[in-house]
């Protein structure tokens, strides 16, 4: 056994204003990727959310669907405050981009966790530190031990295991325990059930659905397996291939969901989403219309942050530069300028 350190007793979480009954308000949302730290504000850019809305009341778990590239990763980080988006977006009644209050009620988890970006490789590698899970974010989990003892205790965690030692899944359970301690008034689900184990996933989504009942937070999960998910949600957004809502609403009001319980059909989300999905695929199969990388036409823009330092920076080439840019390779390779020189 480990010796615990001692903690202070934890500050208590700053107090929000009454904000009605929504917890989520996206209003009138378009949204496209800009790469502004070069200068290059593009008008052009497709727009991968458009004119989307979305309320969800306290309390409610709402599943987000939408094909491959419709941009349901793009609304989560924007309601976990990632983006800046021209219309305001509000989180528990404040502006999701700019108030830090929400970054003690709001918990955002997706795949990216636990992988480190690595300069020259351009590629995210899992964290690999020779760290016992104890010792992460430590006084957080002293902060709420009972909570901590909960979660560990319904994903399976060993306080001990070692992060270097880790396969996926146990990996995941860790970033789980990690980011669900502190008790969320709000949690986007990005996700991040694709590597546990069947039973673990499960325990999860009562949990989760627990959380919602009795403590009223309000989950967004955005996902692809729809195993266990029948009777899970209240809500649903479909987010379709153009980032425009296809359809939103509570599970009661989805008529086709009804019939599919009428009939005792044993997998109801998944001939929902299928229905859905499969249409648009068809569409597009007869358009000849394939999914589009935005990036396609961009090459590595060192200024711009997103996905940290040499993975994925964006630099659009059909625009030119009054004065020719150089050293391009030398700020992926992290010495500015230094190219120029040898021109
Ligand atoms: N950082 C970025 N810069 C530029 N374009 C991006 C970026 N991230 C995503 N995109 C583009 O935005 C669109 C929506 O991507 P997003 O990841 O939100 O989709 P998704 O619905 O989560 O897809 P999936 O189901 O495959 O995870 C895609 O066309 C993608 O190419």
């Amino acid at each position: 056994m480990t010796a615990q350190k001692k903690f202070p007793p934890p500050k208590p979480l700053p107090s929000i204003k009454d904000y009605g009954p929504n917890a989520i308000e996206v209003k009138d949302l378009t949204f496209a990727y800009q790469h502004t730290g070069s200068a290059m504000i593009d008008a052009n850019a497709r727009n991968v959310l458009q004119g989307l809305n979305l309320t969800l009341e306290t309390g409610s778990r709402c599943l987000l669907i939408g094909a491959n590239g419709s941009g349901k990763s793009t609304l989560m980080r924007i309601l976990a405050g990632r983006h800046l988006t021209k219309q305001e977006v509000k989180v528990l009644g404040l502006n999701s981009f700019r108030d830090t209050k929400l970054n003690f009620h709001r918990a955002y988890l997706d795949c990216d966790w636990g992988m480190t970006s690595i300069a020259f490789v351009g590629a995210s590698v899992p964290l690999m530190a020779d760290i016992p899970v104890h010792e992460m974010m430590e006084r957080l989990q002293n902060s709420y031990p009972e909570r901590r003892d909960e979660l560990v205790e319904m994903l399976g965690i060993d306080l001990n295991w070692r992060m270097n030692q880790l396969s996926d899944g146990q990996r995941r359970r860790v970033q789980l325990m990690l980011g669900l301690i502190r008790p969320f008034k709000v949690l986007l689900l990005d996700e991040i059930t694709t590597s546990l184990d069947v039973c673990v996933r499960q325990d999860l989504l009562k949990w989760l659905t627990r959380e919602s009942d009795e403590r009223k937070a309000t989950i967004l999960y955005a996902t692809h397996i729809f195993d266990g998910l029948d009777d899970w949600a209240t809500h649903l957004m479909y987010l379709n291939n153009e980032g425009k809502c296809g359809w939103q609403g509570k599970m009661h009001d989805l008529e086709v969901y009804q019939d599919l319980k009428k009939n005792n059909h044993p997998a109801k989300m998944l001939a929902i989403a299928d229905h859905w999905l499969r249409k648009e695929l068809e569409e597009n199969r007869r358009l000849r219309k394939f999914e589009k990388a935005d990036m396609a036409h961009m090459e590595i823009d060192p200024t711009d942050r997103q996905g940290g330092f040499a993975s994925g920076r964006n630099l659009d080439t059909t625009i030119k530069p009054a004065k020719s840019r150089q050293g391009r390779l030398s700020d992926m390779m992290g010495n500015a300028g230094a190219l120029d020189k040898h021109s």
